[in-house]
């Protein structure tokens, strides 16, 4: 995403912050000036970089922090409770420099909820071409996943082939569809749709309505006829984050005619406009709820401005991972850490993990989540997902036996990997090269009986066996994660995060890193 690159340039102004013996004005003009460069450079509009400026400036007068007030803290921590003390007596809002560059994507409004149990009704809105229908199935798949009924009905009969985009797209993504080739009214089409769906206790009921080129009087009134016609609870604009700074006009000219109560900025896996495109909407006051981060189902990543800040500035987000483990039953993991406490690793658990993986999204967004890993070589994350696909067909091909039994069944046995190869349509090298993947999973599980966990499997919380624990990992996932303070850092953050699943986090964590670090390898030799 190119807003890492904007993430990493302030983390860079930042830590010249750390860097310096002394915190005077001067450095404070220089981080500044360096913040100003990032954000015009992520195409953020003049206006906000100049109202950013004049508020950390306004705010941050350093000669009148009391004395003993860690300046470095100030300037940089989200929560500071000693500047807070500061701040009470100066009268002053809790202004730091990263809460006024969160404030600049912040819409500070609830976006609606769906409620379990319930129907609940969303309409898309939007032009064409700005990714509306493909998002109507990412959040669809999204509810999915998480285990929620739901249904998608295809208003469009302005576009020729909307309806089989969206049929298509629903087939793929195991989504229920409404549509109707014949009728020509898309008000008859959604009250028919969500009648259904309704009747049939769909939780997530998703109408798709036309696009066009341009904001046109025909579109608006017909999401205004079609808004009237089914009630929605929740009305999404989706935008195309290309248009940059233009996202403004163009979201208030949607909230003029329809309730529009939130939106989803799309494309922002590849453009320079990312930054422009958010703060533009957020100054609309409509809350930004995902961001569409590729063409793919998964691709759609819930937006949450603080944790979102934290992840481009490289500080992680471990509180979204194990949202998402959670939400998608991905935690339930009991059976799979019981075996691996034996020692016993198949390739039948290996499948089971890797198929995790690819319903948690993408690598590279995974990655951005992970403190210390944020800056994994961008070429390698769409061939890692590949591969993983290609592992996955394999496996998919495998006898029961081949899939429960010892490795070495496979391995010693090319006629074997020849008939596995022919099954999935793959090249007899992949086999090997997941055998080679398979091996450093079976010998960390068989590490792991030396691991020292707590009676009931929790993780250590004594610093002296947390460091233990470190030693397990391979050296180059470590240094990655910032050696063993990183760990343990990475670790209390899990924990805090969700004592209960913390264990099964790190342990699905621990597995992806050195898959990946394989794959990493794999790669490199590949391309040598
Ligand atoms: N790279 C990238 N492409 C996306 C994303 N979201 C959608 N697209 C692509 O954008 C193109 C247009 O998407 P559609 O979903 O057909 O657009 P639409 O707004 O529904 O268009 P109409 O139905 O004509 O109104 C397609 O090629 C999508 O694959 C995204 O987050 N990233």
């Amino acid at each position: 995403m190119v807003l890492t690159e904007l993430g990493s340039s302030l983390a860079n102004a930042l830590a010249k912050i750390n860097r310096a013996p002394k915190i005077d004005d001067k450095i404070l003009q220089i981080l500044i000036a360096d913040i100003e460069r990032a954000l015009l450079g992520a195409d953020v509009s003049t206006k906000l970089v100049e109202k950013l400026k004049g508020n950390i400036r306004e705010k941050l007068r350093l000669s009148e922090l009391p004395a003993g007030v860690d300046v470095k803290r100030v300037i940089e921590k989200v929560e500071c409770a000693q500047y807070k003390v500061a701040i009470q007596t100066k009268k002053q809002k809790g202004i730091t420099v990263i809460k006024e560059i969160t404030s600049l994507l912040d819409s500070e409004r609830v976006a609606y909820v769906p409620r379990r149990g319930k129907s609940n009704v969303i309409m898309f809105v939007g032009l064409q071409g700005s990714g509306k229908t493909t998002t109507c199935t990412k959040l669809g798949y999204y509810y999915r996943v998480r285990g929620w009924k739901v249904g998608l009905v295809c208003c469009d009969t302005f576009r020729a082939g909307a309806f089989d985009q969206l049929e298509q797209n629903a087939i793929k993504a195991k989504i229920h569809f409404y549509g109707d080739r014949v009728e020509t009214d898309p008000v008859k089409i959604a009250l028919e749709g969500v009648k259904r769906f309704k009747e049939k206790k769909f939780e997530i009921i998703i109408v798709d309505t036309s696009g066009r080129h341009k904001q046109e009087e025909s579109l608006f009134e017909e999401m205004e006829m079609i808004a009237h016609a089914v009630k929605p609870d929740d009305t999404i604009l989706v935008v195309d984050s290309t248009n940059g700074q233009q996202l403004e006009a163009q979201a208030e000219a949607f909230r003029k005619r329809v309730d529009v109560a939130s939106v989803i900025v799309t494309k922002l896996d590849g453009h320079a406009k990312g930054g422009g495109a958010l703060s533009a909407v957020a100054a609309t006051k409509a809350p930004i709820v995902f961001i569409g981060v590729g063409e793919h189902f998964n691709e759609l990543q819930k937006f949450d401005t603080q944790r979102f800040v934290n992840r481009i500035l490289g500080r992680g987000d471990i509180a979204t991972i194990v949202e998402d483990m959670k939400e998608q039953k991905l935690d339930d993991q009991k059976e799979l850490l019981e075996k691996m406490k034996k020692g016993i690793f198949t390739l039948r658990m290996m499948r089971d993990q890797f198929q995790n993986i690819l319903k948690m999204g993408s690598f590279g967004s995974m990655m951005q989540m992970i403190p210390g890993l944020n800056n994994l070589p961008k070429e390698s994350e769409e061939a890692s997902q590949q591969r993983l696909q290609n592992f996955l067909v394999i496996m998919d091909s495998m006898t029961a036996e081949e899939l429960d039994g010892d490795i070495s069944l496979i391995e010693t046995n090319p006629a074997r990997q020849r008939r596995i190869c022919r099954g999935a349509g793959v090249h007899i090298n992949f086999i090997r090269e997941l055998v080679m993947v398979y091996k450093p999973f079976a010998g960390f599980a068989k590490n792991m009986k030396k691991m020292p966990f707590g009676k009931n499997g929790e993780m250590p919380k004594n610093p002296n066996q947390m460091a233990k624990m470190a030693n397990f990992l391979p050296e180059n996932v470590l240094r990655q994660i910032g050696g063993q303070a990183g760990f343990m850092n990475l670790m209390q953050k899990f924990q805090s995060a969700e004592a209960g699943t913390a264990l099964q986090s790190m342990q699905n964590m621990q597995s992806r890193m050195k898959g990946m670090q394989q794959m990493a390898k794999s790669q490199r030799r590949n391309r040598r």
